[in-house]
């Protein structure tokens, strides 16, 4: 098993202020992160990731937890003392430095001598693109070479943890897939536990080995990307992540010699009870409800028992997008072979029980998942 870098252990943060309402904007968050291994906070706004980076960092006080790094509790510990490293907005370079003396900084008061600083800031600089500038004083940059610069001063250092808040945020598209290839290799190459934060799911599928999402200021999963696809842990999961969204639907279910998915004011996904894996079975049980999930790559077109009104039909280059009309709300599917039909005809469909995910009604929580992946 991989050594253990960080724990947070049952973490709360609530703001409070005299004239407002408290914010309870981390609520029990517990994980743990292996040393080397690179994570990403994912979740939309407000939904507490900034308000975690800052806990670990020692920006923000917890509430009520613990977080332990490299072996020692640090949640009372002093920024400076917890040996982390951070690039944050906010956390800005010196004004007074030139970007290379920010660069080196950490390394200075760390007694490193001067041949192997100059040559570090210099690799790093390179890394990043930013050696053109590394004369030039903070103040006279632009905000993209700023935030290279502190990703930099943060990447430069050796530390126990990396806190990166939206690294590349700031940078245009071609900039930042070049630069996310790089920061990945360099991350690998020294084994450098990491955790960043961002709401783009390219960008976590890109860098991460393990994915947080949060919402709510509670962690819903914690898992690999092919995990959080294949097996969503709850309904928010199931349709933040992926692209398009998995398809949703109530359904009220029976579960006898057949077993059957009645979407309201819809089809029926009806199967014998032997095709269904015992597993869904057992998982429905006995419920007259459920909310049933269909990843739209699952829809199989232009076959089945099924069908629906075409509403729109994209051809993009490499797969069809098409969204349908199904009990009034709209059901999107992919193909990789494009789809003749047009928009307000009528198509085939079939939707197997192996694509099928099923949730609690009520919860949400995941009670079985499809084995076919999407
Ligand atoms: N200093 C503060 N005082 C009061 N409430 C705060 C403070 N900082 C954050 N919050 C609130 O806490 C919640 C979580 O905020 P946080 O910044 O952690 O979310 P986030 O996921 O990082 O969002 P974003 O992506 O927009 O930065 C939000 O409701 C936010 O308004």
């Amino acid at each position: 098993m991989a050594e253990t870098a960080l724990v947070i252990d049952n973490v709360d943060k609530i703001y409070r202020s005299r004239r407002k309402a408290p914010v309870h904007a981390v609520k029990s968050l517990s994980m743990a992160i292996a040393k080397g291994e690179i994570v990403a906070l994912l979740g939309s706004s407000g939904c507490g990731k900034t308000s975690t980076l800052r806990m670990i960092a020692g920006f923000e006080e917890v509430s009520t937890g613990g977080i332990s790094l490299a072996g020692r509790r640090i949640e009372q510990l002093a920024p400076a003392r917890r040996n982390v490293a951070m690039a944050f907005e906010g956390y800005s370079l010196y004004p007074p430095l030139t970007v290379r003396d920010n660069i080196a900084f950490a390394l200075k008061s760390s007694n490193t001598p001067a041949p192997q600083i100059a040559k570090a800031v210099e690799e790093i600089a390179r890394l990043v693109e930013i050696e053109a500038i590394l004369d030039r004083y903070p103040s006279s940059i632009s905000g993209g070479q700023q935030q290279r610069a502190s990703l930099a001063r943060a990447l430069v250092r050796r530390a126990d943890l990396y806190l990166l808040d939206e690294p590349m945020g700031q940078l245009e598209p071609q900039l930042r897939s070049v630069l996310r290839g790089r920061l990945k290799n360099l991350l690998v190459e020294r084994g450098m536990t990491s955790i960043f934060v961002t709401h783009d799911q390219t960008e976590a599928n890109a860098l991460a080995d393990r994915i947080a999402v949060m919402e709510g200021g509670v962690l819903q999963q914690f898992a690999n990307q092919k995990e959080l696809k294949d097996r969503p842990a709850n309904l928010f999961v199931a349709t933040f992540i992926g692209e398009p969204p998995m398809n949703v639907f109530d359904a009220a279910v029976e579960n006898g010699e057949r077993v059957r998915f009645a979407i309201a004011n819809g089809p029926a996904l009806d199967f014998a009870a032997a095709e269904v894996p015992e597993p869904v079975r057992n998982a429905i049980g006995r419920r007259g409800r459920a909310v049933i999930g269909i990843r739209p790559h699952s829809v199989r077109l232009g076959t089945g028992d099924h069908q629906a009104r075409i509403v729109s039909n994209q051809w993009l280059g490499d797969q069809s997008h098409l969204a349908m009309d199904v009990a009034g709300k709209l059901m999107v599917a992919v193909s990789h072979a494009p789809v003749a039909a047009k928009a307000g005809e009528t198509l085939r469909y079939q939707i197997g029980v192996q694509s099928l995910h099923v949730f609690d009604a009520e919860t949400g929580a995941a009670l079985s998942h499809g084995t076919e992946a999407a």
